[in-house]
């Protein structure tokens, strides 16, 4: 196991009527869009009648892992896909996804984005039992803990995932393909997104819904929290997991702040409307007398519009963005965070010189692009820098979860606001507040999962992840 917690993947599933239609390369399309969740690893599984199962899963960018061969190698008319920044396990092949292994005389083949908290003490349970691991991730502990369920104690498949679910603690957004049938289950806090399309004889699931718009699919809905999924005669079959007593939700904040892409709508809310609402509360909370505002590409355009409009200060591009580096806050090393944001930004001399500008980030959490940011921003030598953040302070690790490592890295719950301006040395700083940015989801607060910036986590946190993962003062 590694040292730190990492997550956000993409999956994909796609369920096709006409047995004779290959899916795989819809399946490459919706990863491509799902790119930005994940860029450690891809991989796709289908089901092809005559050959059983294809599988193919490799290290890189969904275009590095797969080109024509691999997609025309893969035949079938069902399959899933995955695109992987690593939580639970390294980054390496034997724990690429979707994960695969043998399953009722056939096979089953897993994807999942989320992070079970208490994979650990499963593991050690099903290794007890006798099973053995062929990677350390917590995925290829939900595939035994269904063929436990299914195979050991006699269940049918929609009984064993619920069984499984019981067990689970943590966020789970799964596509499953076994023997040919596709599911698709969300965590009963739905704090990963997941949400179904049709697109002519073809079912759609994937995590969010840029992944139809890429492929043409028409967006049905979203999963429910607690909802498994498959797919019979032409329609979507529907089974609620028993949710216990007091279900509620915990819906990931930072989807919105950061993590999706802003052309998709997870449970009925607009990414790209929120940002831009985040934007209008930043000016609430800050209203700043400046000459321009700028945003930190890409994730921060839609908030730094939303000052702009709500200020009357006009929007300018101060910084530009390499196309061709990736996120760098999920790089899996610090020196490759710290290395690729000087690759990844580059000023606009001309566009900051001598102005007072209001600089908008989406969120600090290492605060490695906010350090390294500064620095060239201040080569341009504007007069003044207001930077403004679009996520509260994050103060404590995600552990269903969000990359965001240990204690001890998170700027925040080391140094006060006022420590960290000093050490960024900018005229001013300034975060969104709790309740502005949950105006600006414009969710219930009890339906969002706020864990990183206020400690109060959803789940119960095992012990040991506490104690040797995480620095607690
Ligand atoms: O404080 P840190 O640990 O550096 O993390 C925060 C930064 O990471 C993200 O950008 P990223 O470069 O990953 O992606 P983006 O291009 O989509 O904004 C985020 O938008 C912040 O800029
Ligand atoms: N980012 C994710 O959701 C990753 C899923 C899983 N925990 C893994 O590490 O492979
Ligand atoms: S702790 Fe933070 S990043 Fe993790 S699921 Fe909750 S809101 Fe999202
Ligand atoms: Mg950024």
């Amino acid at each position: 196991m590694q040292d730190e917690l990492q997550d956000k993947c993409g999956v994909v599933g796609i369920h096709s009527e006409n047995e004779s239609k290959d899916v795989s390369s819809f399946i490459y399309y919706c990863l491509f869009a799902l790119q930005h969740r994940g860029q450690e690893s891809a991989g796709i599984a289908t089901y092809n009648l005559d050959k059983g199962l294809n599988y193919y899963c490799g290290m890189g960018l969904i275009s590095d892992v797969f080109k024509d061969y691999e997609i025309n190698h893969l035949s079938g008319n069902v399959g899933i896909g995955h695109v992987r920044y690593s939580t639970t396990g390294q980054s390496k092949l034997e724990n690429s996804q979707p994960f695969v292994t043998d399953f009722d005389n056939g096979f089953i083949a897993m994807a999942h984005n989320g992070d079970i908290v208490n994979s650990r003490e499963l593991r050690d349970e099903l290794i007890e039992e006798g099973y053995s691991f062929k990677s350390n991730t917590d995925s290829e502990v939900i595939c035994y803990l269904l063929k436990r369920e299914h195979h050991d104690n006699q269940k049918d498949i929609l009984e064993s995932i619920e069984a499984v679910c019981k067990q689970l603690v943590g966020s789970y957004a799964l596509t499953i393909l076994i023997n040919g049938e596709l599911y698709a289950v969300r965590d009963p806090m739905g704090m990963k997104p997941l949400a179904v399309a049709k697109r002519k004889d073809d079912f759609v699931v994937a995590s969010e819904t840029v992944a139809f718009d890429v492929i043409n699919a028409k967006y049905i809905r979203d999963i429910e929290p607690g909802e498994v999924v498959y797919f019979e005669n032409n329609e979507i079959n529907s089974y609620m997991l028993d949710k216990g007593e007091e279900p509620y939700l915990a819906h990931c904040m930072f989807e919105y702040v950061y993590f999706a892409r802003p052309d998709s709508t997870i449970d009925g809310v607009n990414v790209y409307q929120t940002r831009l609402n985040i934007g209008e509360q930043l000016h609430k909370l800050y209203p700043i007398d400046a000459d321009v505002v700028i945003p930190v590409p890409d994730s921060s355009i839609p908030a730094a519009i939303g000052y702009s409009r709500a200020s009357g200060i006009p929007y300018g591009e101060g910084l530009i963005k390499n196309r061709y580096v990736g996120r760098t806050f999920i790089m899996p090393t610090q020196e490759e965070r710290e290395l690729a944001v000087r690759l990844k930004l580059n000023p606009i001399k001309e566009a900051i010189k001598g102005k007072r500008i209001i600089l908008i980030d989406d969120s600090i959490v290492r605060g490695t692009t906010s350090q390294q940011l500064l620095e060239l921003v201040k080569e341009a030598e504007p007069k003044e820098i207001h930077f403004l953040v679009g996520c509260p302070p994050v103060i404590s690790p995600c552990f269903y979860g969000v990359a965001m490592a240990t204690k001890k890295e998170l700027i925040a719950a080391n140094y006060s606001v006022e420590e960290i301006r000093e050490q960024l040395d900018v005229d001013s700083l300034g975060y969104i507040t709790l309740e502005a940015l949950v105006d600006a989801i414009g969710m219930p607060k009890e339906d969002l999962c706020l864990g990183c910036i206020n400690e109060k986590y959803p789940t119960e946190l095992p012990e040991d992840i506490e104690a040797e993962t995480y620095y607690k003062p």
